[in-house]
């Protein structure tokens, strides 16, 4: 039987993909799209997935079940020069995305252009400086990364993770370790970016706030699979135990708290027992 063809409106489409790390099962059957245009978050409990998904959508890892469409081509079966071609469509900005503390502001946006593409230097600075516009930190260019605050390098390697005009950014957590008013503005600029630039964002986040705030679909990881997904509205209103333990950010419910391991009892009968 052929497959089927691919979701016509999504950029990047999760088809019953299965992932583990060795023993681990991390991911079970896992399927969404993730439509253009669009911002779709992934979220879930600590150590569901979320990052796991970005890698297999980045082809860091390969699903070992099912496929992953970036465009309608399956990034776990390209070859190198595919998946680098691939790879230059998109932009990934993960957690606390490092700037590097010896390079100024410009030329840490100016670094990806540089070490990748044979542009005039007079080209790059354009672009750099239209980068660190549409991030609000164009007056910013000559300083260095310990100038500026936390939020404000958030920032910077945003502007440089769209440096090269990504059709999809990945973002993995990007509120985490800014303060409020730092976090909104984050939450606004990827949406903003979203739409002015023409993008397709993917957003891995714990904070519901933030998150619901600004994307248009969300999915909802738990025990390997995709336990709920709708806009934040039809899941602000759903029923679903789970759906409204996560949203209340409540410990108890459905979800578990504690990393799978061995029992209390076994562990500390074994302490005891020794
Ligand atoms: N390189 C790796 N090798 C082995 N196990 C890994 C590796 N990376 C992640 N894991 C495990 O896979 C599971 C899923 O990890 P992942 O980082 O995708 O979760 P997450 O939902 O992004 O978690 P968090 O919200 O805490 O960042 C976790 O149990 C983690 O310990």
């Amino acid at each position: 039987m052929d497959p089927a063809p691919p979701h016509p409106q999504a950029l990047v489409e999760l088809r019953d993909v299965t992932f583990g790390y060795g023993e681990r099962a991390v991911l079970s059957g896992v399927s969404f799209a993730v439509p253009r245009g669009r911002v779709t978050a992934v979220m879930g409990a600590s150590g569901g997935g979320k990052t796991t998904v970005l890698r297999l959508i980045g082809g860091q890892q390969r699903a070992q079940q099912g496929a992953v469409l970036f465009d309608g081509q399956d990034v776990g079966r390209m070859d190198e020069p595919a998946l680098y071609a691939a790879r230059r469509r998109m932009g990934m900005l993960f957690q606390f995305g490092a700037l590097f503390t010896d390079l100024s502001v410009l030329d840490n946006v100016a670094f990806p252009l540089r070490e990748q593409t044979d542009l005039s230097e007079e080209l790059i600075r354009d672009i750099v400086l239209m980068k660190l516009d549409a991030v609000g930190l164009r007056g910013a260019r000559d300083l260095m990364p310990a100038q500026i605050s936390g939020g404000m390098a958030r920032r910077v390697a945003l502007a440089r993770a769209i440096a090269h005009d990504p059709e999809l950014v990945m973002y993995d957590e990007p509120f985490a370790g800014l303060d409020p008013i730092s976090m909104n503005t984050a939450a606004r600029l990827i949406r903003q970016l979203n739409d002015a630039l023409g993008i397709t964002s993917v957003v891995v986040s714990h904070d519901v706030a933030e998150t619901f705030a600004i994307a248009d679909q969300v999915v909802i990881l738990a025990d390997g699979g995709v336990a709920a997904s709708g806009t934040p509205a039809e899941l602000r209103a759903s029923s679903n135990a789970l759906v409204r333990q996560f949203i209340g950010a409540t410990q108890d419910g459905p979800v578990r708290f504690h990393y799978p391991g061995p029992t209390v009892e076994e562990d500390f009968d074994a302490e005891v027992a020794r």
